[in-house]
This record gives structure tokens, C-alpha cells and sequence, in this order.
């Protein structure tokens, strides 16, 4: 009998690791490549990953290391965990190790110079591969402990979501797919800046009332966006869309409501960043969203809410009184419905 080819995972947080003990409880081998050495070494000894996932023990399955080069060498279906901000110069030198490859991105950002999403920029750096997006509402902590879960896998190419659903799909972990990938990555990045407002409220102590309006209003506002960019709304109805806006605004185990939570608390973002210690997508995407939201003229009134507080120097009772000034429009007017 052949032996199994591995498959890879790429980053060693706390998302590469919780996919990577996945994939190896399903019988894969796992390659987990991550670019710091001593770090892979203290996950081979320790069989755990001590700064990023404490306290969930490494599959036997999973290889850690730290050399790019042999583990694409090695597999042909790649997932790949790498922050935003890092994935194109992390990935930029091994474009022709990419080449005929599988890609699926789990990183839930956007690149600041084009608003490039992580899928387009794979496509950029390894043309040759194909590629898919797997988003949904995924706690690393609560899929490494095997909580119930379910996800998406998004691409227009049938058989890379079906061989993605064959890896990954088990006993707690269910994968559904979608040919939406534009939308199902779209929510999983944008929901990150409403989590950062839900931290924020929670740290004030606000009642279960403002809570289900800031979901429902940011769920509104965020599929208005993604419908202005061509997504199906609908997409933002499934897992990837209110089912990751929901976990990601009530959990206290989301980075970006941590941030916002220590924002609300009274922390600078500076502070409440550092304190983290981990990757909050969601401050990077702000930035860029409500950059974007401007240009294409769309109105997103927390988005620019909470830009102005973290960046134009305002406070958030100024923000607040705004936002509960501001002209009431309609509810659900973000799925173009005709006869209602
Ligand atoms: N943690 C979670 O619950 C989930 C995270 N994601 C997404 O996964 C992506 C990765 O996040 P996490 O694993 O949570 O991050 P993390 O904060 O747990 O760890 C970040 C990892 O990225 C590595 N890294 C940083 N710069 C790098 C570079 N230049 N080259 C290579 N590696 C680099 C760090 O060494 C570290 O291993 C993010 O986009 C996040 O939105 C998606 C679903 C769930
Ligand atoms: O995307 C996530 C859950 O689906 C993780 O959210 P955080 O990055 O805020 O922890």
C-alpha cells in the first residue's frame, strides 16, 4: 500500500494548531510549519503548543516544523493560519513551491494596499494553484477541545471543497461548502470590527437590548457593504456570515472582543493591543473598511463610529449620542426584495 501524502498546515497560533490536531485526529499526517524554530522545537518536546493553545495536547499526527521549502515539497493540500498582515511576505518567497498546489486560506483579514483579500492574494502569489476559503464561527480554543462545530469551505472548485470536507470533516467538526467564497470571506473579516464594538459594550455594562441591536445593525451593515461589492447576501444569512458575527460579538474567548472589552474598560488601543499578546485582525481591517466604505459610498455608521473613537479622537459618549441621534432607516434593507 502507498503511504498517505501529509497535509500541511501553515502557522503555528492557535488556529494552525487547533486545524493541524484536526486533520490528524481524522488520520492525516500533518506538517505544521511554523517560521520560528525554538517554537516548533518546544511543540515536538512538549507535544503542545505552550504560547498560543496551552493546555491541548499535540496529535501524535502533527509534525512541527520550521522549513517552508520541505514541507510544501512534501504535500499537495496546504491550510494556511498566517495573520493578515504577514500571509503575502510569508508566502512571496515559496511561490514556486505553491505552484499546483491547494490552498485554503482560514485567515480572516483584509491587505490594506487594494483592500485585497487573503484568497486574491494567494492567487497573486502562486497563479498556478488552487484555491479555497474556509471561515465560519470557529473558536481555536473550542474546536481544539471539541466543542460542536461547523464551518464552510468556499471556492467555485468542486472537488478542492470536497477533498477539504474529506480531511476535515469528523466527529465534532462539520464542514459544509458553499461556491460563494467572495462572501464567505468577506464575513469573516469584516465580522471582527463589530466584535471590538460588542467587547466594548460589554465592558460598560450594556443590557441584553443594546447587545441585539449592535449584532442585528452590524449584520445589516456589513451585508450592505458585501452586497455593494457584488456578494450574494444571502451568504451573510449562513455560518460564515451572522453565525461567526454571533460568536465573535458574545464570547469573551474572541481577540477582538478582548480588545474591545479592554477598550471599554479604559485601555488605549496601544495598551489593549499589547495585552492580548495575539493577532486581533479586526484593527487592521477598520482601518481599511472604513476607508473603503467611503470610496463606494456605502453608510456604515458603526464602522465610522468606532473609527472615530480609536482614530479621530473622539469618546465613545460622543460616538453614542451620534449614533442614537442619527435619522432611523430601514430595518432589513440590505436584500434587495422586490414587493416588500
Ligand atoms: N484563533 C481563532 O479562533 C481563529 C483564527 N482565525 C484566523 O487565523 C489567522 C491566524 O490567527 P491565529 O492562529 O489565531 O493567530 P495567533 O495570534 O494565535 O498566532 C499568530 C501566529 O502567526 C505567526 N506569525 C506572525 N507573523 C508571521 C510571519 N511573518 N510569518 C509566519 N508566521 C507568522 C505567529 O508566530 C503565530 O504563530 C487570523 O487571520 C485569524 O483571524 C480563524 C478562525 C478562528
Ligand atoms: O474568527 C474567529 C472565530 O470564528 C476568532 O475570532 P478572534 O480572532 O476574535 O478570536
Amino acid at each position: 500500500m502507498t503511504e498517505q501524502q501529509p497535509v500541511a498546515v501553515l502557522g503555528g497560533g492557535s488556529f494552525g494548531t487547533a486545524i493541524a490536531n484536526l486533520l490528524a485526529e481524522n488520520g492525516q499526517r500533518v506538517l505544521q510549519w511554523m517560521r520560528d524554530p525554538e517554537q516548533a522545537e518546544a511543540m515536538r518536546t512538549q507535544r503542545e503548543n505552550p504560547r498560543y493553545l496551552k493546555g491541548v495536547k499535540l496529535h501524535p499526527g502533527v509534525e512541527p516544523l520550521n522549513d517552508l521549502h520541505a514541507t510544501l515539497a512534501a504535500c499537495e493540500l496546504v491550510f494556511v493560519a498566517i495573520p493578515s498582515s504577514a500571509l503575502r511576505s510569508a508566502l512571496q518567497p515559496f511561490a514556486a513551491d505553491l505552484a499546483g498546489k491547494l490552498l485554503i486560506s482560514t485567515t480572516k483579514g483584509i491587505e490594506a494596499n487594494g483592500f485585497k483579500l487573503m484568497s486574491q492574494i494567494l492567487a497573486e502569489v502562486a497563479p498556478q494553484s488552487r484555491i479555497g476559503v474556509l471561515s465560519g464561527p470557529n473558536l481555536a480554543k473550542e474546536v481544539a477541545e471539541h466543542a460542536l462545530t461547523a464551518t464552510v469551505i468556499a471556492s467555485e472548485d468542486e472537488e478542492l471543497c470536497e477533498r477539504v470536507q474529506q480531511a476535515l470533516h469528523g466527529r465534532t467538526f462539520r464542514v459544509y461548502a458553499s461556491r460563494d467564497s467572495f462572501g464567505v470571506e468577506l464575513g469573516g473579516a469584516l465580522k471582527n470590527v463589530y466584535a471590538i464594538i460588542a467587547g466594548m459594550a460589554a465592558a460598560m455594562g450594556m443590557g441584553e437590548n443594546t447587545k441585539s441591536m449592535l449584532i442585528t445593525r452590524a449584520l445589516a451593515e456589513m451585508t450592505r457593504f458585501a452586497v455593494k461589492l457584488g456578494a450574494n447576501p444571502m451568504t451573510f444569512l449562513g455560518l460564515a456570515g451572522v453565525g461567526d458575527l454571533i460568536v465573535t460579538c458574545t464570547s469573551p474567548k474572541s481577540r477582538n472582543y478582548q480588545v474591545g472589552f479592554a477598550l471599554g474598560e479604559g485601555l488605549s488601543l496601544e495598551d489593549a493591543v499589547a495585552r492580548l499578546g495575539e493577532v486581533a485582525e479586526g484593527v487592521n481591517t477598520l482601518k481599511v473598511l472604513k476607508h473603503k466604505a467611503e470610496e463606494m459610498q456605502v453608510y456604515m455608521p458603526l464602522v465610522a463610529g468606532l473609527h472615530a473613537i480609536l482614530f479621530e479622537g473622539r469618546t465613545l459618549a460622543q460616538v453614542i449620542e451620534a449614533l442614537m441621534r442619527a435619522e432611523p432607516k430601514t430595518d432589513v434593507d440590505f436584500i434587495p426584495i422586490s414587493g416588500f
